[in-house]
């Protein structure tokens, strides 16, 4: 697959490591993160994913910062997009087969590398499983609409 990364400074390390395990396990990563760890903000990683993700230049995403929620919300924050956060596996599972969710997020300051890797792992392994959920991405979508 496909996958854009992005990150703020907390997470500079956290998103070198995952970018590499992706790689391993054969995606192509596109990096849409900061490399230094100097301060920055991060709705600008955050927004930047998002926007890749919901025009299709990558088919998902990964966000990281301290918590992995405010990257997230930045990223909810482009229609179309439907970032979790997460800081466990089922978690991880659940928001791909309910949410379909398109860009997953986690905390470098929460979760330690290898549970990271995990979520990432069994975030891409998931299906959607579509049904009763559908309607329901599709009620989250309609409030967007609204604005
Ligand atoms: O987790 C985050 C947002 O949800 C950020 O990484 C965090 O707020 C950055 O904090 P600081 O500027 O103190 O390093």
């Amino acid at each position: 697959m496909k996958i854009g990364i992005g990150n703020d400074h907390a997470a500079v390390t956290m998103k070198n490591e995952i970018k590499a395990y992706l790689e391993e396990l054969g995606h192509e990563v596109v990096d849409f993160g900061i490399s230094k760890e100097e301060s920055c903000d991060y709705p600008v990683y955050g927004e930047a994913v998002g926007r890749a993700v919901v025009s299709g230049q990558v088919e998902c995403g990964v966000l990281i910062c301290g918590t992995g929620v405010g990257i997230s919300i930045a990223a909810n924050k482009v229609p179309g997009v439907r970032a979790a956060v997460c800081s466990d596996t089922t978690t991880a599972r659940l928001v791909k087969e309910h949410n379909n969710a398109n860009i997953i997020a986690f905390g470098a300051r929460i979760v330690g590398i290898e549970v990271a890797k995990d979520i990432v792992k069994t975030y891409l392994d998931a299906e959607f499983q579509g049904g009763r959920h559908e309607k329901r991405i599709a009620m989250i979508h309609d409030i967007e609409n609204k604005r």
